[in-house]
This record gives structure tokens, sequence and C-alpha cells, in this order.
């Protein structure tokens, strides 16, 4: 279980530039309601009031001009004022983004050299990866799963055609670090030809009641995943595009997408456009406070202490020698070539070949 932890720079909300007196605007944004971020483009957001519940009302709206450039992202509770009546042609003003539960952003890069938060209050990040076809690259998923400790959020791999590959060797790797793993297949009937997937319930249950955001490379099979527990996921995201058959969301940037049958309000957050997460912005420290026990042992480290495989008397390197047993040193060593992997990551190209020497897509 990771601890979720809050960061100042998560919430940046200035009051209004004081142009307008006080007293004109205090009325007004005491009718505002709050809602949830669905989705973003291009400077239109999808937001749901009462979210999953009886009354959920879907508005578009934008952002009011006293957020200046204070970035909205899905997953956001924004406080909304205007026309929230979500009728055909109305737009809502967002006044106010809440406090941030967990942040998952990525470093600026060559491409973008904007640091973005990539979706904000969720619960748990799922690593969607193919056991085969295409193979499975470790160094992505140790990204990722630095990407979601930094973040505070929980990880979960969902590694899907375990119908043509065994899952061993991942879950071996994942589980030491606390990673839940769920397995999916796909299963054709031999008498009707139908193909279902099975493990479905398995990860609709791992994810009840939760805010999950899912991430994968093409190919692995995440829109059968959505598709499979969002059964209207098409119609929800919105405006499909005739040409494509997409979503027009889907070219621009992260939707939030309710689970139904889950029991209780449960939601996977689709990220079409994350293809990768830089790791620039994570500092170790913060990534180790992931790991409790580490970081308990990290403590008698030699100032500036790296905690890489090379650092010098790097006290975590005693604590596995000093294991009771074999059975916990191996388990202990396990843990720590993990969390190692994990900070060697964030030093990492993204486009370098994986540790196994499958290359980069
Ligand atoms: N054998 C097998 N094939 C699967 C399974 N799940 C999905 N596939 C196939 O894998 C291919 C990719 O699946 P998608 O769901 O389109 O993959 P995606 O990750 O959404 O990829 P993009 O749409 O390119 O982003 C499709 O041909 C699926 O039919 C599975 O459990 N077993
Ligand atoms: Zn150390």
């Amino acid at each position: 279980m990771v601890g979720r932890r809050y960061d100042e720079r998560d919430v940046r909300i200035r009051p209004g530039r004081g142009s307008r007196p006080r007293t004109k605007r205090r009325p007004e944004h005491a009718d505002a309601r709050t809602a949830m971020v669905v989705a973003v483009d291009r400077g239109r957001y999808t937001v749901l009031l009462d979210p999953g519940g009886a009354d959920e009302t879907r508005v578009l709206a934008m952002k009011a001009r006293e957020l200046g450039r204070e970035r909205v992202a899905p997953g956001d509770l924004v406080d909304v004022v205007g026309d929230t009546t979500g009728a055909e042609g109305s737009l809502a003003r967002i006044v106010r983004i809440g406090e941030r539960r967990t942040v998952l952003r990525r470093t600026a890069d060559d491409t973008d050299p904007v640091e973005r938060v990539i979706v904000a209050n969720a619960d748990r990040l799922v690593i969607v990866t193919a056991l085969a076809e295409p193979e499975p690259r470790t160094r992505m998923i140790d990204r990722c799963v630095a990407a979601a400790y930094d973040a505070g959020m929980e990880v979960l791999l969902a590694l899907t055609k375990g119908d043509l590959a065994d899952p061993g060797v991942l879950t071996a790797l994942y589980a030491p670090i606390g990673v839940e793993v769920v397995v999916t297949r796909r299963r054709v009937d031999p008498m009707t030809g139908e193909r279902t997937i099975e493990g479905l319930d398995e990860l609709r249950d791992a994810l009840a009641g939760d805010v999950s955001v899912l991430v994968g490379h093409s190919g692995v099979g995440k829109s059968t995943l959505v598709n499979a527990l969002v059964p209207d996921a098409r119609r929800a995201v919105g405006v499909v595009n005739d040409v494509t058959g997409r979503g027009r969301h889907t070219s621009t940037s992260a939707v939030a997408l309710e689970v139904p049958g889950a029991g209780a309000p449960t939601w996977v957050i689709d990220t079409p456009g994350v293809r990768s997460f830089g790791l620039a912005h994570v500092d170790p420290a913060h990534l180790l406070g992931a790991f409790a026990d580490l970081d308990e042992v990290a403590q008698e480290c030699p100032r500036g202490c790296t905690h890489l495989a090379d650092s010098p008397d790097c006290a975590l390197d005693d604590w596995v020698a000093d294991a009771p047993d074999d059975t916990v040193r191996a388990a202990r060593a396990a843990r720590l070539d993990s969390f190692r992997r994990l900070l060697v990551s964030r030093l990492g190209v993204e486009d370098e070949p994986d540790r196994d020497g499958a290359r980069g897509r």
C-alpha cells in the first residue's frame, strides 16, 4: 500500500486578481456547484455534476479568467457557476479547482516544454501490459510505477493476453514492491466462436470504488479492457468522428469513464495521448517515501547517499546482508532491487532498449 502524500505544489489556487470588487463576486460564487472534470479538449471542459449519482448532469464549461494559467485536468473537482443546466449550447464557468489528493504529472520534454498534470485525484495507476504480442517492456513498466508512486497512487499491473504467455516472471518482478497483479485472457467459445475476456470480474473488483488511470502502449489490449469494463465507452467520450469512428477527445486528452456494476462509484480514466512519462520531476526521496520499510532503513545512510547499487555504505545493502534468515534476505534483496530499478528508470532515456534487450517502440 502506498501512502498518499499531499504536495504543496499541487494546489496553486490564487485569489482572483482584484479588479472587480469582492462583494460583487461573492454571491455569484456562493452558487457554485462542485463537479468532476471528465474530459479536456482545447479549452473546453466536460464536467459532471453529481458524478455517479441520480442527478448526474454533463455540462460543458470553460475556465474563468480569474484562474489564469491554472491547469484543469481530468479528475479535478472544480466549482462551476453560470449555466449549469447542461442544455445544448450552454457553457458554464470553472471558478475554482479543488485541492488535489494525488497528481499524476509528466515532465516537460522535447515535444512539449510544459510540465503537465495528466490526471488529478486518481487512486491508482493501471499499467496495461500484454504478456506477448507485443512483448512486455519492463523498462516502461518501471517508469510507470515510479511515476505512480511519486504521484501518491497505488499501482495495478493488468497483464493481458494471458492465453498467449505465462504471467509468472512479471508477477515475481513486481509483487515485491506492492504492485497488485491481475491477469486477463481471451477465451473463444469452441461452440459459438464468441469471444470473452476472462479475469474481468477480478479487475472490476480491484478497481471498485476508486478512480483508476489506465496506461499502456498500442496493441496491448487496453481498448479491449476499457470497452469490456465500460460497455458504452464510445458513447461516453462524446463526439464520434465519422471518419475514424473514434471519440474526438481520444486524440487529445484523458477521458474519465464510469464503470458500471462495481458496487460503488468507480471510474477509469483512459489516457490515449499518454505514451510515456518523463520522470525528471521525480525526487528520489519522494520515491523512497513510497517504500516505508526502505525509507526507515535509509535514515542510516551517509549524507547524500544516492541509494544506487554503487553507492558506498548504503544502509540498504546492510539491511539485506543482516537479514535473520535466507528467506527474509531474498525478500529484502528483491525489494531493494526493485526500488533501485525504479530509481534508475527515473534517470533513463525513453527509447533505450529494455533491460531484457527488447527494443522500445
Ligand atoms: N490473444 C489475445 N488477444 C487479445 C487479448 N486482448 C486483446 N487482444 C487483441 O490485441 C489486439 C490489440 O487490442 P486493443 O484492445 O485494440 O489494443 P490497444 O491497447 O487498445 O491498442 P490501440 O487501440 O492500438 O491503442 C486486438 O487484436 C485484440 O483483439 C487477449 O486477452 N488475448
Ligand atoms: Zn543509501
